[in-house]
């Protein structure tokens, strides 16, 4: 069996300052989007005390009680954004042994009668303390992070060779992000129990990871062609970047959202994904035509052989849209909220496969 990726690149985004480092940056982006779907980004610009402030909220936000917790329960949130405990969600089958807040991009709730539903997506954040500085850390993240995504889609449409525009066109002003933690497994387990099980981010464009914990806290793994799990340590003061199933499905596959895991050990971990959001009103007609001319002649053989599968709930389902589709996950995977407040499409959802 051919040779795979046995370890994840680092892209040093510095090197796009200058016309003499910038054409190498660009080669080695490539190989990583191309070959990887899976890199670091050093040197990103993030000013390092929005990341500290942000990782110290972290345990805070944990140790408060189930009370306070439960007060901001992502089942209270059409939006699907709040607290959600460990043991409510399932991956690849097995129960996921981790707690989350998930925020956003603030937004008013503007969805009205006759509009899409998948409108209904975006809205205001729970805020979990009445800590002022709760809310002020974590919107100054998410506004860095929509900033680094910006600079880092600019350099792949480079690396691409595919115009800029066209990439940024399939963005939307939400994106989310979530602070998760996972509580140390049962000795009894080793270090073999499941923080999250094997999944392609399906929710976003982008993801730009955080990983929140000293570098011998470990459990992040990618799993690369020939069925290897590879290790994705911790790396200080770099973000981990992957590809999500939408920018695998505009690119026709030569992009891959490479799958991975976290398995979790003695040691507690924290860990802070951002997905950068794609627009609701994206079309399957539009993400597959707007890119064909560069990613379907112009590609090297290899390159277009590896595009042939696409792996994309989207493509596969019976929504056109990628907002409808979106809404359909999150309603499987928070059934409580579908019944809740889409109990028009909630039958429907549930039973359409
Ligand atoms: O916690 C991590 O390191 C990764 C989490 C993840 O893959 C996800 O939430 O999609
Ligand atoms: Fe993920």
């Amino acid at each position: 069996m051919a040779s795979d990726f046995q370890s994840i690149p680092v892209i040093d985004l510095s090197l796009a300052e200058s016309p003499e480092t910038r054409p190498g940056l660009l080669e080695q982006l490539h190989y990583a989007l191309t070959q990887v779907g899976f890199l670091y980004v050093s040197n990103h610009s993030v000013p390092r005390e929005v990341i500290q402030d942000l990782r110290n909220l972290l345990p805070r936000l944990f140790e408060l009680d189930q009370e306070a917790k439960e007060k901001v329960a992502l089942h209270n949130s059409p939006h699907f954004l709040g607290y959600s405990h460990v043991g409510s969600e399932t991956t690849a089958g097995a129960e996921d042994r981790r707690e989350q807040f998930e925020f956003a991009t603030e937004l008013p709730n503007s969805w009205r009668d006759g509009r899409p539903l998948y409108e209904r997506l975006m809205g205001p954040n729970q805020w979990p303390s009445d800590d002022p500085q709760t809310r002020k850390f974590v919107e100054r993240y998410i506004q860095e992070l929509t900033q680094l995504g910006e600079r880092f889609l600019a350099l792949v449409a480079e690396a691409l060779s595919v115009p800029s525009k066209a990439l940024f066109s399939f963005l939307s002003y939400q994106h989310r992000l979530k602070l998760v933690h996972y509580p140390p497994s049962d000795p009894s387990l080793g270090s073999r129990a499941q923080g999250v099980g094997p999944h392609k981010d399906s929710s976003g464009w982008w993801t730009f990871l955080l990983q929140a914990s000293p570098p011998h806290v470990k459990g992040l793994q990618a799993l690369n062609k020939n069925g290897e799990w590879i290790d994705v340590p911790v790396i200080q003061d770099t973000f981990v970047v992957n590809i999500g199933q939408a920018f695998e499905v505009v690119t026709h596959g030569v992009c891959k959202a490479t799958t991975h895991r976290v398995l979790s050990g003695p040691l507690e971990r924290y860990s802070v994904p951002f997905f950068q959001g794609v627009r609701g009103s994206l079309t399957k007609g539009e993400a597959l035509g707007t890119l064909k001319d560069y990613f379907g002649t112009k590609r090297s053989s290899s390159e277009v052989d590896a595009g042939v599968h696409i792996d994309s709930a989207f493509l596969r389902g019976n929504y056109d849209t990628w907002g409808e589709s979106q809404l359909r996950t999150k309603i499987r995977s928070h059934r409580d909220v579908g019944r809740k407040f889409y109990a028009d499409l909630f039958d429907q959802y549930l039973n359409d496969s």
